[in-house]
């Protein structure tokens, strides 16, 4: 059996549970197994790991019965510790979405630091229970692993205090009522990998379209966060597989005061309720709409498409322009469909769209000549995770 040093990365997202096993070599991280459940909370979930050459390895499929988070995550701690083997692990890391006004940095979580991020559970409420469940066994069943939290705000702490602030009263904010941003991992990844792509791209005005089961846009200037659609919690922006979005927040309080509704079924409305499944009436997920014919199903992506094309005009002014427009994630890397209808939407700002290059899969799908450039690049927060752990846990040796 192999042998070595490995560092194992969980990543909860809203609809899926994410792993990546890496070894370490030197300086060097290599992935040599990674799976995830996708599809939590649909008729569809979906188990799959795969090893370092892509081969499938393990794999199910539900049909009907819903797999929850607490489920998904029994499932996967129980396969990727079947799967160590005689790897010493060297660290966990764990994408935490919400760090608050305190945590932009990546962490060591102990029971302390745990405590703390606890208390950020309303502020993400699909995301932080499930980020830290697993944080909490593990200091449990074996405290003497060092556990890494990286989270999903930090990337975006490079903000200016203008895109980071609302329009309220000084003492509100104070109390750290202001917009975070999310997806830091993602955008934080793409950042890094952009120059690869163009080099021109180190330094250009983009707009990185992060569209998966959660959804958000980000601002890179020179590879750094200076705007984004998400605030101070991960409903705002965009609409989402089940998440409202923006909303006037004279829709609250008509909620609250006229509908007689409580905060607890209001945050069910706008968390889990609405986006695509409550326009649709049909699914949350985007390969299920695109796949019907129900006229609600079209109104749901056209929505889809129309606020993400508001958001890049707003986005574009936040950057004073815009040299390229990037897509990740689940819908993002996979959805040429969509993705066309975001560009042609785009055309005014001097995007001009290769079909062909869409529709086959490539990286870059701007015709020649373009003004602004699209690209489709596969997002890796398992990565990005990873390295953090792998320097703080360097650091923490000197
Ligand atoms: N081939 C595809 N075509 C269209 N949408 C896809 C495809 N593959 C995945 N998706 C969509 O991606 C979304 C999930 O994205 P993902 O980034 O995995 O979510 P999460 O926010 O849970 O991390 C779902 O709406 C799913 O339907
Ligand atoms: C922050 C967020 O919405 O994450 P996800 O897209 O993984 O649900
Ligand atoms: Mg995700």
């Amino acid at each position: 059996m192999t042998t070595g040093n490995a560092i194992v990365v969980v990543n909860a997202g809203s609809s899926s549970i994410k792993f990546s096993l890496f070894r370490e070599e030197g300086a060097d991280l290599s992935v040599f197994l990674k799976g995830q459940i996708e599809g939590l909370y649909t008729d569809g979930a979906h188990f799959a790991a795969r090893d370092t050459g892509g081969e499938l390895v393990a794999e199910k499929r539900w049909g009907g019965e819903t797999v929850t988070h607490d489920d998904a995550m029994r499932r996967l701690l129980d396969f990727v510790h079947g799967r160590l083997g005689d790897y010493r692990v060297d660290a966990v890391g764990h994408r935490i979405v919400h760090g608050g006004a305190e945590f932009s940095e990546p962490v060591r979580l102990t029971t302390e630091a745990l405590a703390r991020l606890e208390r950020l559970t309303p502020l993400a409420p699909l995301h932080q229970p499930h980020n830290l469940a697993p944080v909490r066994t593990l200091l449990d069943i074996a405290p003497h692993i060092p556990q890494v939290g990286c989270f999903d705000t930090g990337f975006h702490a490079s903000q200016p205090p203008l895109a980071q602030a609302f329009a309220l009263p000084a003492e509100i904010t104070e109390r750290g009522v202001r917009r975070y941003g999310f997806h830091g991992l993602s955008y934080e990844y793409i950042a890094s990998a952009l120059p690869h792509y163009d080099p021109s791209l180190a330094q250009a005005r983009v707009i990185v379209a992060h569209l998966g089961n959660g959804a958000s846009l980000c601002a890179l200037r020179a590879g750094r966060s200076v705007a984004s659609t998400m605030g101070f919690t991960a409903v705002d922006g965009l609409p989402m597989g089940t998440r409202s979005g923006a909303l006037d927040p004279g829709v609250i309080l008509y909620l609250l005061d006229e509908l007689k509704m409580g905060p607890r079924e209001i945050e069910r409305l706008l968390y889990k309720q609405s986006g695509l499944l409550g326009v649709s009436g049909v699914s949350s997920d985007m390969r299920s709409l695109e796949a019907s014919d129900n006229p609600r199903a079209r109104l749901a992506i056209d929505l889809f498409v129309y606020r993400i094309g508001r958001e890049i005009g707003s986005l574009a002014a936040a950057l004073g322009g815009l040299d390229a427009l990037v897509f990740t994630a689940g819908i993002g890397e996979h959805s040429a469909s969509l993705r066309r209808s975001v560009c042609l939407g785009a055309a005014w700002l001097g995007l001009v769209l290769d079909e062909a290059a869409n529709e086959s899969g490539a990286s870059r799908i701007s015709a020649p000549g373009s003004r602004v450039s699209a690209w489709v690049a596969p997002t890796d927060e398992e990565l990005m995770i990873a390295r953090h752990a792998k320097r703080l846990l360097a650091g923490a040796d000197t």
